[in-house]
């Protein structure tokens, strides 16, 4: 029997234009119910509804597939890209990004230790070696630079920026998820980081603003 929500996901792949591994549909309904089933004892994301967490959560982080490849191949790494993911929560967009681009290495960061643990298990049960799941801070972590760092809902972008600077590579970018960007927050920006595009994104089947804001250091 199909999944429920086989048919929302493949018209929502569609009206983006995405083009995925052929395992990643399987992939991406598995683990939609992964969430559903530890978000009854670990409280993963306050969506509990599937249509709504197919909507809000697994296309909103489609949306971002296409430009972070373009970005991806603007910087030289279309095929062996190294992300960081910061604040994944339950995997957004880190575990989507990992499974739309298997060659990509994928890093996401964490300080509760069980949005960590679940993302480890996402990763072991659809095989998704390059995807890491991170138990820390992330302005503890001291490994190699990254040249791509994302978040989602995860802070302001002056601390976005502050928190995570050690650990981008030079050269790389930042792109942060939001759903739009307030004058306060624009100007919050530090004067050595330059914001060289803010993305507009159209969701399907999701009536509200988005956009990626990029940037990257200028020192
Ligand atoms: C609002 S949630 C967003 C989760 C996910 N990105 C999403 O879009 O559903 C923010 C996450 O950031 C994590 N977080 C907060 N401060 C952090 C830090 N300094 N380093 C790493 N993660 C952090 C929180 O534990 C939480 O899971």
């Amino acid at each position: 029997m199909s999944h429920p929500q086989a048919a929302a996901l493949e018209r929502g792949i569609a009206a983006l234009g995405l083009t995925l591994p052929e395992a990643a549909p399987a992939q991406l309904l598995a683990y939609l119910d992964l969430i559903a089933r530890w978000n009854q004892v670990y409280n993963l994301t306050a969506v509990r509804d599937p249509q709504q967490m197919l909507t809000q959560h697994l296309l909103d982080c489609l949306a971002v597939v296409q430009p972070l490849r373009q970005q991806a191949a603007a910087l030289d790494h279309a095929d062996d890209l190294r992300l960081l993911d910061v604040g994944s929560g339950a995997g957004l967009p880190g575990v989507v990004l990992a499974i739309a681009n298997p060659g990509w290495a994928i890093t996401c960061v964490d300080t509760v230790a069980k949005k960590a643990t679940f993302i480890r298990q996402v990763g072991a049960e659809l095989g998704l070696r390059q995807l890491q799941a991170v138990h820390q801070r992330v302005e503890d972590m001291s490994t190699a630079p990254f040249s791509m760092i994302t978040s989602r809902a995860f802070a302001s972008l002056v601390d976005f920026v502050h928190l995570t600077r050690e650990r981008l590579a030079p050269g790389g970018c930042w792109a942060a998820m939001k759903a739009h960007l307030t004058d306060e927050e624009r100007q919050a920006v530090p004067a050595d980081v330059e914001m060289f595009h803010v993305e507009r994104l159209a969701v399907p089947g999701l009536d509200a603003e988005r956009c990626i804001v990029w940037m990257r250091a200028t020192v």
